[in-house]
């Protein structure tokens, strides 16, 4: 969050529904029953296989400091509706004025691969309050596990490689950029180029330069020489702006130059023509003059399919600069996360169950109070069950495909596994422990690496399994019968 950029509380974003709901609420005597919602997206994005969890620190900031400023108050004093009265009354504004966020939230670690249906974050709570936090939330958790995941991407196509986030400047405004940068930091990528994540963030910052300073001499070469000459502990040089293979020769002058200096040259960027055919080239009279440790920079409309096929065409590039197509996420420019009410308690104190319904059964949502279980052998992630906390889950657990009710299978629980919500927030009152970013980009590398290969490739991946566990589903499916009339 760059709050200041606002000079504002944060708790006005969000949608204007969800305060006119909650004046509702407030007014018919709701709004302290309890209800759980639940976060969730229903496909991967870019065609992939899995998805990297990525938010919930800001998420936590946010919750935090949540709470309705004496300027907010006012501000919502002014909306009026149709009428040109009021929206709100004053005792409601008061009540706005008070509250105090006091949910439980329980939530899967960022850095944490995650699959269609399951919550990647559950709020139990007043609903008056889980229902204001719904926009903010996915706000926060849909952008960011979008850019992580399109990191994680291009990460795993060069493993080997250093990755440089260079965005800022294509970015959604500035924070889509600094959201964006930390999140490709936690999904593979090794520094940004942008200053103000560095600091902030603690991300290492790299660069180079650009052509306008090679235009801004009469010659290449010169330029060359003057940048090596007031910065020769950062000197990668841009060699495309007239003639690619005279900027290499042109580089190694300098680098012949900064030897004698006891510098060295550390790299050559290109940013334009084929990129394989360019860094071969480049390789070959790199090594023939003794800069076998020169890196070759590429940027240029990067993605992870460009770099795939760049890879595959051999190009000697181990330095990638990507910043468009990471920082805007394309050729998926949202996350469809959403956020729907799963249970609420009725006056005896009872949860009830609650599910929206759909035409198309991936829409249709999963009721209850619902944990996740992911189970793993010694070779990594098996299958995820979601069950109902309420529930006791047998020795032989049978998991139901949740679109498509004849995939069943009996899955054997006696796999070692995990419960990957863990609790964040009781009674408003933060009690997990924000791992270090260092920490969770390193989580992101090891969860990849307990996937099965088939779920990590790019073209028509493997669907990882997860199920909804037996007892859920049936309670899932007699509610739909229910709310149909009894089909
Ligand atoms: N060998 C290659 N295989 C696949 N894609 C490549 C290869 N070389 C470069 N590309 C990609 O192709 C696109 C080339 O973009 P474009 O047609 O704008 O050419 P350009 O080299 O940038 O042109 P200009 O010389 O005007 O800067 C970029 O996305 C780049 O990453
Ligand atoms: O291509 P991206 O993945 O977004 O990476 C960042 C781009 O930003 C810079 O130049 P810019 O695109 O501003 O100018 P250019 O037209 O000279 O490439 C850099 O040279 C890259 O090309
Ligand atoms: O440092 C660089 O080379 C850089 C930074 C931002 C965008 N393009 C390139
Ligand atoms: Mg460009």
């Amino acid at each position: 969050m760059i709050n200041r950029l606002y000079d504002t509380s944060l708790s006005l974003l969000t949608d204007l529904y969800q305060l006119t709901m909650a004046y509702g609420y407030w007014k018919s005597g709701k709004a302290e029953q309890e209800a759980v919602f639940n976060l969730y997206f229903r496909k991967h994005p870019f065609g992939g296989g899995f998805t990297v969890a990525c938010g919930l620190s800001s998420a936590i900031s946010y919750l935090n400091e949540y709470g309705f400023s004496k300027k907010d108050i006012r501000y919502l004093g002014t909306l009026t509706g149709s009428d040109d009265q009021p929206l709100f009354e004053e005792d409601f504004l008061e009540y706005l004025r008070n509250l105090e966020f006091k949910c439980d939230v329980e939530a899967i670690a960022e850095g944490t691969v995650v699959f269609p249906n399951e919550p990647l974050l559950r709020i139990t709570g007043p609903i008056l309050q889980c229902q204001l936090l719904e926009t903010p939330l996915l706000n926060l958790i849909n952008f960011q596990t979008l850019i992580a995941t399109k990191a994680a991407r291009m990460r795993l196509v060069a493993p080997d490689d250093a990755l440089l986030e260079f965005g800022l400047r294509r970015a959604q405004g500035p924070d889509g950029g600094m959201t964006a940068s930390r999140a490709a930091y936690i999904g593979g990528f090794d520094a940004t180029s942008n200053v103000l994540a560095g600091k902030l963030y603690g991300i290492p910052v790299k660069g180079t330069h650009a052509h306008s300073w090679v235009m801004s001499f009469d010659t290449e070469l010169e330029s060359f020489e003057t940048y090596a000459r007031y910065l020769p502990n950062n000197v990668t040089l841009l060699v495309d702006t007239y003639d690619t293979i005279q900027g290499v020769k042109n580089a190694i002058i300098v680098g012949q130059q900064l030897r004698v200096r006891g510098h060295d040259l550390g790299g050559i960027r290109l940013d334009s023509g084929d990129l394989a055919y360019l860094s071969i080239e480049a390789r070959k009279i790199l090594d023939a003059a003794g800069f076998e440790k020169t890196s070759i920079v590429a940027s240029n409309d990067l993605d992870e399919h460009i770099m795939d096929s760049l890879k595959q065409q051999g190009a000697k590039i181990n330095v990638w600069g990507v910043g468009t197509k990471l920082v805007t996420a394309y050729d998926q420019p949202a996350l469809g996360g959403v956020y729907k009410l799963a249970a609420l308690k009725n006056e005896r104190g009872e949860w009830e169950n609650k599910v929206k319904l759909s035409e198309q059964t991936i829409k249709t949502s999963t009721p209850g109070i619902q944990q996740v279980r992911r189970y793993r052998n010694d070779r990594g992630f098996v299958a995820d069950m979601i069950f109902d906390v309420r529930m006791e889950v047998s020795e032989k657990a049978t998991m139901v495909d949740p679109y498509d009710f004849t995939r069943q299978r009996r899955f054997d629980t006696r796999y070692q596994s995990e419960d990957l919500l863990k609790p964040i927030f009781r009674a408003g009152k933060q009690c997990y422990e924000i791992p270090a970013i260092e920490d969770t980009k390193q989580r992101v590398q090891h969860q990849l690496s307990q996937l099965h290969e088939g779920t990590r490739r790019f073209v028509n991946p493997h669907t990882y399994p997860v199920g909804l566990e037996k007892g859920l589903f049936d309670t899932k499916t007699a509610l739909i019968l229910k709310l149909r009339g009894g089909e």
